[in-house]
């Protein structure tokens, strides 16, 4: 049992009437490494997790949490793996730090509630109710409850989403903790500085699907690959740059004016930077080489275009 992976995902898929939320996913996640989670809005991403939490049930495809079904064996599970929800799945009524040592009780081998308060700065909110509590003290309390048992697997649902600068260092610092303890930990997050810093693999979702995964270094592509970044005025013609740049090399407009050039930053490269921007009576600002990002994998992957 502890050499099956701690998530598997075949072939997943879950409509809400017409919509088709999830389309065929497959994601295996092994244990005791911090998996991220990313994709735009409405990629189905939130379905995916709560799926795996035993919150939905699949229309087809199989889902085996810790070798188990997380609807059939929810009762095996539930003390073994941590959800923290986006909606925060706490009762409004109920008192912050109350709840989270009713919620340690629960457990057989508890992690110190008191440590637990310090540290994710919930001090100040002992008996206030949950409702009462700030977005980003809600959030904290979430995770608190989530990681309180000391589970084996933990799903955060964009744990620091709208959180100030201390309170996301706090949490990322506990979810270092927890993969040191060999936690396994599934974070979904719109920040790629998030999955950078914490995640020893990365799944890129979208429409449905697992369109890429790796290590971050795997996709943002082996041997530091880099781009020059500047601006211009919009609109200028691609295709005359490609003519001057070296053979192969892409340059896209990223935004009206912004413009990169996938290229070490080389004379031969700055010089058809140059002469382009001269043929439209310009010069390049901000010019920057700067190392591919998971950011810009993210978004070549993904596309540019806001989804509805
Ligand atoms: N309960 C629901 N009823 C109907 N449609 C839903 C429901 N939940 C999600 N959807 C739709 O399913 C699709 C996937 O939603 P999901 O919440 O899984 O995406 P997500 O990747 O988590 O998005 P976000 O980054 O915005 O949280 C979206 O088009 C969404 O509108």
């Amino acid at each position: 049992m502890q050499t099956s992976p701690a998530v598997e995902v075949t072939g997943l898929v879950k409509r809400y009437g017409e919509k088709t939320a999830v389309d065929g996913l497959d994601l295996t996640v092994e244990r005791g490494a911090v998996t991220a989670v990313l994709g735009p809005n409405g990629a189905g991403k939130t379905t995916t997790i709560e799926t795996c939490e035993g919150y939905r049930r699949p229309d087809a495809g199989t889902v085996r949490v810790l070798g188990l079904d997380p609807i059939a064996d929810a009762r095996e599970l539930r003390p073994r793996v941590g959800v923290m929800l986006q909606s925060g799945g706490v009762y409004a009524g109920a008192r912050a730090v109350e709840m989270l040592r009713h919620t340690a009780k629960l457990h057989a081998d508890p992690l110190d509630v008191d440590a637990l308060v310090e540290r994710l700065g919930l001090g100040s909110c002992g008996r206030t109710a949950y409702r009462r509590l700030s977005g980003g003290q809600q959030q904290r309390l979430a995770l608190a409850m989530a990681v309180v048992g000391r589970p084996e697997l933990v799903f955060l649902d964009e744990p620091t989403a709208g959180l100030d600068p201390q309170a996301r260092r706090a949490t990322w610092d506990l979810v270092r903790d927890l993969k040191r303890d060999g936690v396994t930990v599934i974070v979904t997050t719109h920040y790629m500085d998030e999955a950078e810093e914490l995640a020893d693999r990365v799944a890129i979702i979208d429409h449905g699907r697992v369109i890429a995964s790796g290590s971050p270094a795997e996709l943002r592509g082996s041997g530091g690959e880099s781009s020059v970044h500047f601006e211009a005025p919009a609109g200028l013609d691609l295709a005359t740059l490609r003519k001057l740049l070296p053979d192969g090399v892409a340059a896209v407009e990223t935004g009206p004016g912004h413009y990169r050039v996938e290229a070490r930053l080389e004379p031969e490269v700055l010089s058809a930077i140059n002469e382009w921007c001269a043929l439209a009576g310009a010069a390049p600002e901000r010019l920057t080489a700067r190392l591919r990002s998971l950011e810009d994998v993210f978004l070549d992957l993904t596309g540019r275009d806001l989804r509805s």
